[in-house]
């Protein structure tokens, strides 16, 4: 086949509860999908299904044979705590795709070459509880990185990037995008807008449109009154005053 991977009619949820219904989507490479949606609509759980970290209660995933998967969590979900140095963290995405590069030398070249990569080269001994959310994240960027992945996960990659980052994140991301398909999950619609290919609008079901265009119909599935407006380079979003049922 030539996606990368499908889902075909995937219902899923947690505990008997359905959060997401008959959701189908086909990811080809060098797609760039935008993930968008309500808070609880399903975003997150998508990605679980995506990387099976938890099976549908209907349909299926099907991968392409030796798909390699990159993937950046949020990051309010790691444990800062957690005694290990950036190095290192970077390497344990290694065994996410049960990836190997051979040599400790070639492990170190690539390191280095991904934390360049990043502008993040002499934080690599420092341990990760010691970073800001922003380097956190790049760190984790570069763990999402280590296998050559052929599709790349990012949930709320911009969260904690600060500003001066984030342009640059967006450029690595076209980058990237050369080699490797994106998925995308952010609430900033508006730079989602200016960045990705297609968009695909997570509220239980999946409304899938196959252009970067946010239109009315596209707000529509997000079931709240959003304008997008321009400031400068960086578009924001805003929430009209509304009550959620
Ligand atoms: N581990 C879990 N156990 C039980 N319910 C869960 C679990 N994880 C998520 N949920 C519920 O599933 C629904 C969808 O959550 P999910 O995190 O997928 O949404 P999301 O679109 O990513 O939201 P957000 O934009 O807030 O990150 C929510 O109602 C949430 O409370």
């Amino acid at each position: 086949m030539s996606n990368l991977l499908q889902l075909k009619n995937i219902s899923a949820g947690y505990e008997g509860k359905t959060v997401l219904r008959e959701v189908n989507l086909n990811v080809n490479p060098n797609d760039f999908v935008g993930i968008i949606g309500p808070n609880g609509g399903g975003k997150t759980t998508l990605l679980k299904v995506l990387l099976e970290l938890i099976e549908p209660y209907q349909g299926s995933v099907v991968k392409k044979d030796g798909l390699r998967i990159g993937y950046l969590p949020q990051i309010n979900t790691i444990d800062k705590k957690f005694p290990i140095s950036v190095k290192e963290v970077i390497l344990s995405g290694r065994h996410a795709n049960n990836w190997k590069l051979g040599s400790n030398k070639k492990n170190a070249q690539k390191i280095d070459e991904l934390l360049q990569f990043v502008g993040m080269n002499q934080y690599k001994d420092t341990a990760i509880g010691d970073l800001s959310g922003g380097q956190m994240q790049r760190i984790f960027l570069c763990r999402a990185l280590i296998s050559n992945p052929h599709l790349l996960i990012l949930d709320e990659p911009n969260t904690y990037v600060d500003k001066t980052f984030e342009e640059n994140l967006y450029n690595l991301l076209s980058e990237l995008n050369k080699d490797m398909a994106i998925l995308l999950v952010s609430h900033d619609v508006g730079t989602i807008s200016s960045m990705v290919k297609t968009i695909a609008c997570v509220n239980g079901g999946l409304h899938y449109h196959e252009s970067n265009k946010i239109t009315n119909e596209v707000l529509k599935s997000y079931n709240c009154p959003i304008e997008i407006i321009s400031h400068g380079t960086v578009p924001h979003r805003v929430l009209k005053t509304h009550k959620h049922e």
